[in-house]
C-alpha cells in the first residue's frame, strides 16, 4: 500500500475510505481530525436523521479539547473515551443479554470505575476456589487468608489481572502478571509459589464475578462485555454501524487490542473507518496496549498518509525529537529558531525555579514519570525525602478497611484542593454509600470534604498517626484507634504530606503533571523532571521501538513549543559531552 505525504491542512478527496494517518508529535493529527471531521459533516450524504460521526479519543481532557474545537458542529459527533463510548452505545443497552453467564446485577450497575481488590471478594474467591485441596502447606487457603504478607501478596497479583484475546480463536482470557505476586521482607521481595498460583489462577472469571455481582465494572470489564456482546449478537453491530457511518479514532497507538477487534468490527459493517496515531507515542502497555498494533493495523482498501512536519515546537526542540527518533525526521514547519534546550543538574525544586527566572512572566509546566514528582513539584519541594513505595508499604501494615479509608480521606482531600469536588465525593461516598439513599452518601461525603478543607492546617504539617486520629474525632469514630505495634510506629513516622504526595489527580489541569496526563497537550515551557541519571538513557541509548520508558520521556519533550528544560540529579562528563551539541548542560 503506497503511504502519501501530506500536510495537516489536507483535505482528503474522497470521504468514503478508510483511512490511516500517521506521523510524529506536533505533526498536527488532531488538528487534521477537527477539520476532517468538519469536512465530512459538510459533504457526507451519510449523516441524515440520528446519524453521527464517532470520534474516540483517550482522555477526557482530550476529548474536552475536540469538542471547544469542533464549537457548532459538535452536534452530529459523539466525541468520547472508548469506555464511555462502548459503554452508552453496546455495555448499557445490551448487556443483560449476557448478564446472568456472567452473574452480573444490572441494577446495580452504576458506571464504570477504577477497581481495586477487595478483600472480601478476594477471601470467599480463595474459600469456595476449585482447586482449594490443591492448596498445601504453606499455602493453605486457611494461611492464605489469615497471615498478613501473603493478603498483601494476593492484593497485589489481583491488581496486574488484564484481558488478553486471542484474535484467531476470538478467545478472551484473563491473565496475571506473576511478579507482581509479592510480599516485602525488609527491602526484599517474596513471592508467592508457583504451585499456588497454578492452582488459583485457572478460575480467575469466578473471582471477576465477585465484583459483577455487585455491579461493579472496570473499564477494562467494559471492553470485555462489548466484545463478549458483539460476537454472539452481531445484529448490535449492525446497529452500531448504522448510527455512526463514520468511526474515527485518535491516540490509536494506545489502543487496547480488545479495542482494536471491536473497531475492525465496526468497519467490517457499512462504517467508514479513521485511525491516527504515532507507533513513538505508545505509553500504555501497561494496560495492555501494543505498540506494533498501530503500525500492523489495516483494512481493506484502507489509504495511507503521513504528517512529515512538526508544527508544534522552535527548532532546538525538533532537533532533540529528530535526534531521539530514527524512523522519521520532522520538518520544522514554524521554523522559530529559539534558544536550545537546557540540562539542569541537581535538585528539582532549584531546577523549576531557573526555569521560572528564564522564562520571565510565563508559565513552566513540569513533566513528571509518577504521581510523587508531580505532587511534589505543586509543593516546590525537592525530590531527596520522597518515598516511592509509601502506598505499597501502607498496604502491608494496615488492615485493609482502615488503611483503605485513610488513603481514600487523603486522596478526597487532594482533589478537592484541585478542584474537582465530583471525584472527591466518589471516592469518599462508598464509604457511606447508603444502599438505599445515595443522595445521603453524597451530602455525608461533601459534609466531610468541607471538614477537610476547612481544617487543613490540623493535620497538614503532622504525622499520619494524627491524620489517623482526626479522621476518628471527625468522620468515623468506630473506626480502630492505632494503638501499638509496627502499625503504630508506621504512622508515627510517615506524614501526612508524605502519602498525599501519592494521590493521582484524575485530568490532573494544574502545571504540575505526569507525562501521561500531558499525552496529546502542548505547553509554550515545559521542565521534563527525571529522577535519575539512567533515565536520561532515552537520548544516549535511544531505542524507541523496543523501550517504552524512552517513549515516555519522547512524549515529554515533545508536549514543549518555545523551550524545554531537563532535570536531572547527576551527570557524569562523558554522558555530557555527548549532549553538549544540543543542550546547554548547568550544574545547579
Ligand atoms: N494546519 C494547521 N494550521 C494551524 N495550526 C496548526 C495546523 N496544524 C497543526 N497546527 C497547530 O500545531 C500544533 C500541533 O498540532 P496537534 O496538536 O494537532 O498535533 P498532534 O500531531 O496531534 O500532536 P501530538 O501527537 O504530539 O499530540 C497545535 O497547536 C495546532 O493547533
Amino acid at each position: 500500500m503506497p503511504i502519501n505525504t501530506i500536510t495537516s491542512d489536507y483535505i482528503l478527496p474522497d470521504i468514503d475510505n478508510h483511512f490511516k494517518v500517521s506521523a510524529g508529535p506536533g505533526a498536527g493529527k488532531t488538528h487534521w481530525l477537527v477539520n476532517h471531521i468538519k469536512h465530512v459533516l459538510h459533504n457526507s450524504d451519510k449523516l441524515f436523521r440520528t446519524k453521527k460521526i464517532a470520534c474516540i479519543t483517550y482522555t477526557n481532557i482530550a476529548v474536552e479539547t475536540i469538542l471547544k474545537r469542533l464549537g457548532t458542529s459538535a452536534e452530529r459527533v459523539e466525541v468520547s473515551t472508548i469506555h464511555s463510548f462502548l459503554y452508552n452505545n453496546v455495555v448499557k443497552p445490551y448487556v443483560s443479554f449476557i448478564a446472568d453467564e456472567y452473574q452480573l446485577d444490572v441494577s446495580k450497575i452504576d458506571g464504570h470505575d477504577d477497581i481495586t481488590p477487595n478483600w472480601m471478594y478476594i477471601n470467599e474467591w480463595i474459600t469456595n476456589h476449585p482447586n482449594s485441596n490443591l492448596l498445601k502447606h504453606p499455602y493453605s487457603v486457611n494461611q492464605l487468608t489469615k497471615l498478613p504478607n501473603y493478603k498483601y501478596a494476593l492484593i497485589n497479583w489481583l491488581n496486574s489481572l488484564v484481558y488478553k484475546i486471542d484474535v484467531k480463536t476470538e478467545e478472551v482470557s484473563i491473565i496475571s502478571d506473576r511478579s507482581d505476586a509479592f510480599y516485602l521482607e525488609g527491602t526484599s521481595r517474596r513471592y508467592l509459589n508457583k504451585k499456588c498460583l497454578d492452582a488459583l489462577e485457572i478460575d480467575f472469571l469466578e473471582y471477576k464475578k465477585k465484583y459483577w455481582q455487585n455491579g461493579k465494572i472496570s473499564h477494562d470489564d467494559i471492553l470485555f462485555f462489548s466484545f463478549q456482546i458483539i460476537i454472539r449478537f452481531p445484529f448490535v453491530l449492525d446497529i452500531l454501524s448504522s448510527r455512526f457511518p463514520y468511526i474515527f479514532v485518535d491516540e490509536f497507538q494506545d489502543s487496547n487490542p480488545i479495542q482494536v477487534e471491536i473497531i475492525k468490527k465496526i468497519a467490517s459493517k457499512k462504517t467508514i473507518t479513521g485511525v491516527i496515531g504515532d507507533v513513538a507515542q505508545s505509553i500504555y502497555e501497561f494496560q495492555g496496549a501494543d505498540c506494533t498494533q498501530f503500525e500492523l493495523f489495516t483494512l481493506p482498501n484502507i489509504e495511507n498518509y503521513i504528517l512529515q512536519e512538526n508544527r508544534r515546537s522552535s527548532n532546538e526542540i525538533i532537533d532533540v525529537l529528530n535526534f531521539i527518533r530514527t524512523d522519521i525526521s520532522q520538518i520544522k514547519f514554524r521554523n522559530f529558531t529559539n534558544v536550545k534546550p537546557s540540562i539542569f543538574i541537581g535538585d528539582m525544586d532549584k531546577a523549576l525555579r531557573i526555569a521560572k527566572d528564564v522564562c520571565v512572566g510565563e508559565k513552566v509546566y513540569t513533566l513528571s514519570r509518577n504521581n510523587i514528582t508531580s505532587n511534589a513539584m505543586k509543593a516546590e519541594i525537592n525530590g531527596a525525602g520522597l518515598d516511592y513505595t509509601l502506598l505499597d508499604k501502607l498496604k502491608e501494615e494496615d488492615s485493609n478497611r482502615r488503611s483503605k479509608l485513610f488513603y481514600s480521606c487523603i486522596k478526597a482531600i487532594a482533589y478537592a484542593k484541585e478542584k474537582k469536588f465530583k471525584d472527591a465525593v466518589k471516592e469518599l461516598e462508598k464509604y457511606f454509600n447508603y444502599k438505599t439513599d445515595k443522595i445521603r452518601g453524597k451530602k455525608k461525603a461533601l459534609n466531610y470534604i468541607t471538614i477537610f478543607l476547612e481544617k487543613f492546617s490540623e493535620f497538614e504539617n503532622g504525622s499520619l498517626l494524627e491524620f489517623s486520629e482526626f479522621v476518628r474525632n471527625n468522620i468515623d469514630s468506630d473506626l480502630t484507634k492505632v494503638t501499638k505495634g509496627a502499625v503504630k510506629v508506621f504512622y508515627e513516622n510517615h506524614t501526612f504530606t508524605q502519602l498525599y504526595f501519592c494521590v493521582s489527580i484524575p485530568d490532573d489541569l494544574s502545571l504540575h503533571k505526569t507525562i501521561h496526563k500531558a499525552k496529546g497537550d502542548e505547553f509554550d515551557n515545559v521542565l521534563l523532571v527525571l529522577k535519575q541519571e539512567n533515565d536520561l538513557d532515552f537520548l544516549l541509548n535511544r531505542n524507541l521501538s523496543n523501550n517504552e520508558e524512552h517513549r515516555i520521556n519522547y512524549v515529554g519533550c515533545s508536549r514543549a513549543k518555545n523551550r524545554l528544560f531537563i532535570s536531572v540529579p547527576s551527570l557524569s562528563d562523558e554522558k555530557k559531552e555527548i549532549l553538549t551539541p544540543l543542550f546547554e548542560i548547568h550544574n545547579i
